[in-house]
């Protein structure tokens, strides 16, 4: 199969860990006989710097026209304080491509559980997954201002329709699993929240099947420490979305595991891990690449229907795992710790030595 990706690395370590995810890419072309096309464009901070704009209109444009875009992160301190963000690129190219539903899984990785700093016990069992609202709420609302030294405002606004469609998707992913759905909201403060809850409840009519439960986010993040077993898909606005699912990042030891599909109703998907440009690692080759590689096991999976693909991707992330190969941020062995670039290197040995052992089976078998 021939696919065109548009591949926005960033900033920090956005950079770091999308090299090694084009390398894992490369090692599943060759294995699987795929053909991808790899358009590397400008966005965030290094965009900035170049071109004075955080998201070219160059790179719109190519993201638009090609079969799904990688997102490695933006930001950093070089750019605060200026008046044009990173952060303001990646809002916008997620609102050009309407990739309104932002899926972050979030499993527990078995050999993690010695650094996980919830107890084994609570980490049995839990395989949830956040439908984040990505393209409305407070990072979008207008109006968005400072005003004057002493006085800013943000807006936190939602139409029913943005609730709507993302409510869907939540209901759908929920019933192809254990058919139970969290709706994380503050009803009992916001307006928006009690319009949340409403469509919520309209749209469960369609879904009998699916036990729904409503829930303030404040219990939330703290539901999510005590028993984070007991949840199978959540579905939130945009901002409470993005602090649960980093909180949530701990079931699996560190942010640098968690991966992301931003998905829209059509067009391309856009895939970026849940992590930031860690500024504080960023030139050290010490960054976890696993986030960003299973976000691109997400694209091969949702946007190219390539399931063996993603299948072995996830495989190899396991194995290496089991083999003890981590990053610091998820080592509990200061003497053993691998850089990024080893990482790298023992995934794509085992994708590519797993090529070799199934094509042995089927000329024994
Ligand atoms: N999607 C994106 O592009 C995002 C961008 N940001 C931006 O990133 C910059 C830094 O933000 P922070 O609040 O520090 O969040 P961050 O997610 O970049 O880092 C938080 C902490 O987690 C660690 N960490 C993150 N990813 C890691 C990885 N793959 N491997 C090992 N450790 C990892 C960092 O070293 C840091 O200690 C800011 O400019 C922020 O706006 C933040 C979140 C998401
Ligand atoms: C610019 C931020 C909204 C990025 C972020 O933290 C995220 O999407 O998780
Ligand atoms: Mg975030």
């Amino acid at each position: 199969m021939e696919k065109a990706i548009t591949v926005l690395p960033g900033d920090g370590i956005g950079p770091e860990v999308m090299k090694g995810t084009l390398r894992v890419l490369k090692a599943i072309e060759s294995r699987f006989h795929h053909r991808f096309t790899v358009t590397e464009m400008p966005i965030g901070g290094n965009a900035i710097d170049e071109t004075g704009n955080p998201l070219p209109p160059e790179t719109i444009e190519q993201c638009k026209k090609s079969d799904a875009v990688l997102l490695g992160a933006v930001g950093g301190p070089k750019w605060d304080g200026m008046e044009q963000r990173p952060e303001q690129g990646l809002l916008r190219i997620r609102k050009e491509l309407n990739v309104f539903a932002n899926v972050r899984p979030v499993k527990a990785f078995g050999p993690l559980a010695d650094i996980a700093p919830l107890k084994p016990a609570l980490l049995e069992n839990v395989d949830l997954v956040f439908v984040r609202e990505l393209t409305g709420g407070i990072y979008f609302g207008q109006p968005k201002e400072r005003k004057g030294s002493d006085e800013a405002v943000d807006t936190l606004y939602y139409h029913r329709k943005e609730i709507e469609r993302v409510v869907k998707k939540a209901f759908v992913l929920a019933a192809s699993r254990k058919k139970k759905l969290t709706s994380v909201d503050k009803a009992n403060v916001l307006e928006s929240s009690k319009l949340w809850r409403e469509v919520v409840d309209e749209t469960a009519k369609h879904y009998p099947d699916v036990k729904v439960e409503h829930m303030l986010v404040d219990n939330a993040a703290m539901q999510l420490v005590r028993n984070p077993a007991q949840f199978d898909v959540i579905v939130t606005e945009n901002m409470f979305g993005d602090i649960l699912s980093d909180e949530a990042s701990m079931i699996t030891g560190s942010l640098g595991m968690l991966a992301s599909a931003s998905l829209s109703e059509e067009g391309p998907g856009l895939y970026e891990p849940v992590h930031g440009s860690a500024p504080d690692i960023a030139g050290t080759n010490a960054a976890n690449p696993l986030g960003m590689i299973l976000s691109a096991a997400m694209m091969l999976r949702h946007s190219f229907h390539m399931n063996d693909e993603a299948d072995a991707i996830e495989l190899a992330v396991q194995e290496v795992l089991n083999a003890n190969f981590r990053t610091g941020d998820i080592s509990s062995n200061k003497d053993k710790v691998s850089t990024t670039d080893q990482v790298v290197e023992q995934l794509i040995y085992r994708l590519e030595d797993n090529a070799a052992a199934a094509t042995l089976i089927e000329v024994y078998v």
